[in-house]
């Protein structure tokens, strides 16, 4: 059996203090993803999803419950422990690119080793390799004011994976692209998922982007709703989560 490289358990978030008021974003989630595991994770706007994507990330705390990546437990982490956690074992690609300017797309994607103080002689190889990956080899001397936004999108992809890490959380990383560069984000990811094994976690409102993954967690007041899984097609399993999602508009829902 493949080794899980999340484990969630129980895992509750109460925002404000005991003498305020109160709000329970997370109750009692538990889940699991396995290495290579392509997971989708949806819900109306307010179910919790930042929320949990924040406390696996590492960037917020659980009330209680745990959070295991990678067979680590994040949640008895120290802060300082935590940041070099984050910046070795976890990559990131948000909506917004967050590419720096002033930098060429191939020092944006060597930043994430610089940080880590890896050996020059050592980044040349993993940026390239990277970039061969995502297809993006030829413009690594460009800065990115100079390229596309699914080029931008591709070279953050690029930066979230250079380091080799455990697990890749993606959050709306479509929501700024056009149909033909969202398309061409998702088939990327698809293609590291198959092919280079990388776990990926995608937090999304987008049906068509969700179809891409192998299974999608639905989240409805905090709490897990429903799973689905891929069984045939990318359009059926589109239908699929046509229907879950029609489920939550209903005002009948159990
Ligand atoms: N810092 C906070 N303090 C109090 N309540 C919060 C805080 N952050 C979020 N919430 C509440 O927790 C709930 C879950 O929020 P969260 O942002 O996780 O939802 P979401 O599913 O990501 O929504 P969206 O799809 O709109 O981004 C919401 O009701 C929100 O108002």
């Amino acid at each position: 059996m493949k080794q899980s490289v999340l484990d969630v358990h129980q895992l509750n978030k109460i925002y404000g203090k005991k003498s305020e008021k109160q709000f329970h974003a997370l109750n009692s989630v538990s889940f699991a993803m396995a290495e290579g595991e392509f997971v989708g994770v949806m819900g109306p706007s307010g179910a919790g999803k930042t929320t949990l994507l924040n406390v696996i990330s590492t960037l917020d705390t659980a009330t209680n419950g745990s959070v295991k990546i990678a067979g680590t437990d994040i949640t008895a982490m120290k802060q300082g422990q935590l940041a070099d956690f984050r910046s070795s074992q976890l990559g990131f690609i948000f909506q917004d690119f967050n590419l720096l300017e002033n930098l060429t797309v191939y020092e944006n994607i060597a930043l994430p080793l610089s940080l880590q103080s890896v050996a020059v002689r050592n980044i040349k190889p993993a940026v390239e390799s990277v970039a061969t990956k995502l297809g993006i080899e030829a413009i690594l001397n460009k800065y990115p004011v100079t390229i596309s936004g699914g080029q931008k999108q591709r070279v953050a992809a690029a930066r979230a994976l250079v380091h080799e890490p455990a697990l890749i959380l993606a959050d709306e990383p479509t929501g700024a692209l056009d149909s033909k560069n969202a398309r061409s984000l998702m088939e990327t990811m698809v293609h590291l998922n198959e092919n280079h094994g990388t776990s990926i976690m995608l937090v999304t409102h987008d049906p068509l982007s969700a179809s891409y993954c192998e299974r999608i967690l639905f989240i409805q007041d905090g709490k897990l709703y429903k799973e689905i899984h891929r069984n045939s097609t990318r359009s059926a399993f589109h239908q699929d989560i046509l229907d879950v999602l029609a489920q939550f508009a209903s005002p009948d829902m159990d």
